[in-house]
């Protein structure tokens, strides 16, 4: 079996009553944002495929796949997933190797159709269904998640529909003491009953900040504390200070795209306690395998970055994680989440919990209705 065409449909989706503050998303019920998306499908010249639909950052993906098709991709067995991994992985050394997330992906959606079992079976998998938390959009100021009462009401409604716990992004225009009022009023309202967690995705501007923040935090018994720090957490000697001042766990390393290598550093150095992964930005299903099992042998706890089947199945085979983050949740946003597949693959049961797909492969079908609908760009690359 050879691969011998790799094809990208470029589409844009539509995410309703959302804008954004400063690149950062937030309700808005006066807005609706179209951020670009793709499905990237390899194929064998006996026709079998494997798909990939991205929901985040189409233009450096689509880039680095181009960089690497026709060298690294095209003419290979397409089972031979690792050794197609380490060559892109090297083939994109000057850059972010975002673009091995999409093609390991769709490999991995592909071997599920040529062996006829889902990825997870492939995997290993052994849950079936994954316990979940809501994941909030940052804080807005349009009479949506706008403040504490709005935050906690938000709060004790999700922990009504089963999620085991509840995160929210701080306030895109930077305000600690914001952020700090909604921890207390969530920890008033529902701390005793749901797992709560703070993601300031990396925007304090200072070390005082992420340190007063982090002390709030630990007297409100938040689960984690998530990349405080505008560098993206690289300056390992400052996380490792907060991390020794704080009692509660940080998570890290979202925004650092070093892979599985920079992981072991900063575990190994202590610069962070939990690591943040991502099948989509850090090499596929490979190569966020390859991290959790790194993180697995520090005894320490790996959480995956949103969603998407990938990550469904990648769970159902890890120990080391907690809860499928399903998000960013607001009032009445419809998040882009499912938007290019068929169904609703990502959506919570009453008892909060969310069902891995059944195979074969990722188990999820492409609404190319809707890919055709709202496409802005075809290529196809044979070989
Ligand atoms: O963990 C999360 O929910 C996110 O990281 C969502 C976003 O990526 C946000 O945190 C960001 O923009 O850094």
């Amino acid at each position: 079996m050879r691969i011998n065409e790799i094809e990208i449909h470029a589409f844009d989706y539509a995410a309703e009553r959302t804008g954004t503050v400063g690149g950062n998303w937030v309700y808005d019920p006066d807005s609706t944002l179209e951020p670009p998306g793709f499905v990237l499908t390899i194929r064998t010249a006996d026709g079998t495929e494997g798909h990939y639909r991205g929901f985040a950052f189409t233009p450096p993906m689509v880039a680095q796949i181009r960089m690497v098709a026709e060298e690294h991709v095209l003419g290979r067995d397409p089972l031979e997933r690792r050794a197609i991994w380490q060559d892109c992985w090297r083939a994109l050394r000057h850059t972010d190797h975002l673009g091995v997330g999409p093609i390991d992906i769709a490999l991995w959606d592909l071997a599920g159709a040529h062996h006829d079992a889902s990825v997870s079976t492939l995997l290993g998998g052994g849950r079936d269904v994954l316990p979940t938390y809501a994941s909030t959009t940052f804080v807005d100021d349009n009479g949506g998640l706008d403040g504490p009462e709005a935050f906690a009401d938000f709060a004790a409604e999700c922990l009504d529909r089963g999620y085991d716990g509840f995160k929210f992004h701080g306030h895109p225009e930077v305000r600690p003491d914001v952020d700090i009022a909604i921890c207390e009023a969530l920890a008033d309202r529902v701390g005793d009953r749901m797992a709560l967690m703070l993601d300031a995705s990396s925007l304090y501007q200072t070390y005082a900040d992420a340190l007063e923040v982090g002390r709030a935090l630990d007297d409100l018994d938040f689960r984690w504390y998530e990349d405080p720090f505008h560098d993206g957490g690289v300056s390992e000697r400052a996380v490792r200070k907060l991390v020794a001042e704080l009692d509660t766990p940080m998570l890290g390393l979202e925004h650092v795209r070093t892979g599985p290598y920079g992981v072991a550093n900063s575990l190994a150095t202590e610069a962070t306690d939990l690591v943040r992964a991502s099948a989509h930005l850090d090499g596929g299903i490979t190569g966020a395998l390859k991290i959790a099992e790194t993180v697995e042998s520090f005894g320490l706890d790996v959480e995956l970055l949103l969603g998407g089947p990938a990550h469904m199945h990648l769970m159902s085979a890890l120990r080391n994680a907690s809860f499928f983050e399903h998000g960013l949740l607001n009032l009445g946003s419809n998040w882009i989440l499912n938007q290019g597949f068929e169904g609703e693959p990502e959506s919570v049961d009453d008892d909060g919990r969310m069902a891995v797909p059944g195979g074969p492969g990722l188990g999820v079908d492409i609404d190319w209705a809707f890919v055709e609908r709202r496409r802005t760009g075809h290529t196809r690359i044979e070989g």
